[in-house]
């Protein structure tokens, strides 16, 4: 039997980086990537035997400039959902606090958003339950 290659599920870490009035980072995706344009939390693919703590300390740094230690991640909520060519499972961790300044390394911009607001950004479709409980429970 050969597994069907479009079911394979994508782990990929984010977080929810909250700040000293409550806002969330969210950051937009460039020009060239899939779901370019769209706005999403950083974040993104666990290598192969790589902790997912570790893929997201990696990625933060990365893409937004700031060390962050693993006791600072919260695990929250995840994401399962279903995109055409592959499934994607994304745990969303919270986290407010990290060293440094928030830079756009990999992204076209950045916003901070109070999470009442962030429905009002334009989101991949796997994003929305994730919106819909960081409104309700931050
Ligand atoms: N980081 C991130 N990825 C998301 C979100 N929502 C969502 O559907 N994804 C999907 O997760 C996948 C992996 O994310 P990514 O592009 O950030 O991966 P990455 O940082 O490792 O980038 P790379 O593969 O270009 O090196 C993409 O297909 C992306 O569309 C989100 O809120 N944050
Ligand atoms: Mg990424």
């Amino acid at each position: 039997m050969t597994a069907d290659p479009s079911l394979r599920t994508v782990l990929v870490v984010a977080v929810a980086l909250i700040d000293v009035d409550g806002r969330v980072l969210i950051a937009k995706r460039p020009e060239g990537k899939q779901l370019a344009g769209l706005w999403e939390f950083p974040g993104g693919k666990v290598e192969p035997g790589e902790r997912p703590e570790a893929a997201l300390i990696r990625e933060l740094r990365e893409e937004l400039g700031i060390e962050v230690s693993a006791s600072c991640l919260s695990p929250f909520v995840f994401a399962s959902h279903a995109y055409d060519d592959f499934h994607l499972l994304m745990p969303l961790y919270l986290c407010r606090r990290w060293e440094g300044t928030v830079v756009a390394r990999e992204h076209s911009a950045l916003a901070w958003v109070r999470p009442e607001k962030l429905a009002d950004y334009p989101m991949p479709p796997a994003d929305d339950p994730l919106v819909a409980w960081l409104r309700d429970l931050l």
